[in-house]
């Protein structure tokens, strides 16, 4: 995939990567913060299995040894992640690299480690979790585009479907979000809106 899908959601269960890739997500994270390696090792390649039924492609957040081990397509690492990590082992085993973004500093740490997209947040508040940085602001995308060039750039934190246009427009390759389609009454339908909305690149 040299183009990263538009619409990437964030969700915190194989069941919720299943019934947003069948809805036609072609990017999902599984993100889980707390859980055993048994639960977490069962939980990705239920993901894996439902991604590869669908066709999509499956992000593990944090937990980068069992998506080597699992076969996953890509790793989400923020700059704590990256201490402790074995990147060349990932490379080797074929595994792309996102890498969360928050300053300058941030990136050039980023770009050091030669990563498949870099993600940019928060853009808005966001209510998932608490973070040191106040929001960076649509503004802050153009820069950090013309910053990388051609190295994808995903826009996160506090994105709604109506949001979502202005950060593309500003030079986002794609979108990610958790709130706006995981605590929607209904996640697949709120996927597919989204998927309508953002056309053939989604
Ligand atoms: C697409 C995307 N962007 C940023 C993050 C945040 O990663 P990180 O900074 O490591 O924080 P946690 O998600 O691990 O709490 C992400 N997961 N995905
Ligand atoms: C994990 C993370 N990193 C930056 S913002 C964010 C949370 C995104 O969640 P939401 O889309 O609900 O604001
Ligand atoms: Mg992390």
């Amino acid at each position: 995939m040299n183009r990263l899908p538009r619409f990437y959601p964030v969700v915190d269960s194989a069941a919720l990567v299943r019934d947003l890739a069948a809805a036609g997500a072609r990017l999902v994270q599984l993100r889980i913060k707390q859980a055993d390696d048994d639960r977490l090792r069962r939980e990705i390649a239920d993901a894996l299995a439902a991604c590869r039924r669908h066709g999509a492609q499956l992000v593990v957040n944090d937990h980068w040894e069992l998506a080597i081990e699992q076969g996953a397509d890509f790793v989400h690492l923020g700059q704590e992640d990256l201490d402790g990590a074995d990147l060349p082992a990932l490379r080797r085993h074929g595994l792309r690299l996102g890498v969360s973004t928050h300053d300058r500093h941030e990136l050039a740490r980023a770009r050091g480690v030669r990563p498949d997209y870099v993600a940019l947040g928060p853009i808005w508040p966001t209510a998932l979790k608490a973070m040191p940085w106040a929001p960076q602001g649509v503004g802050r995308i153009g820069e950090w585009k013309r910053a990388i060039g051609t190295l994808p750039l995903v826009a996160i934190g506090g994105i709604t479907l109506e949001r979502a246009p202005a950060c593309l427009a500003a030079g986002a390759d794609a979108v990610a979000m958790v709130g706006d389609v995981v605590r929607h009454a209904d996640p697949p339908a709120r996927a597919r809106a989204w998927l309508d909305a953002l056309g053939s690149l989604a």
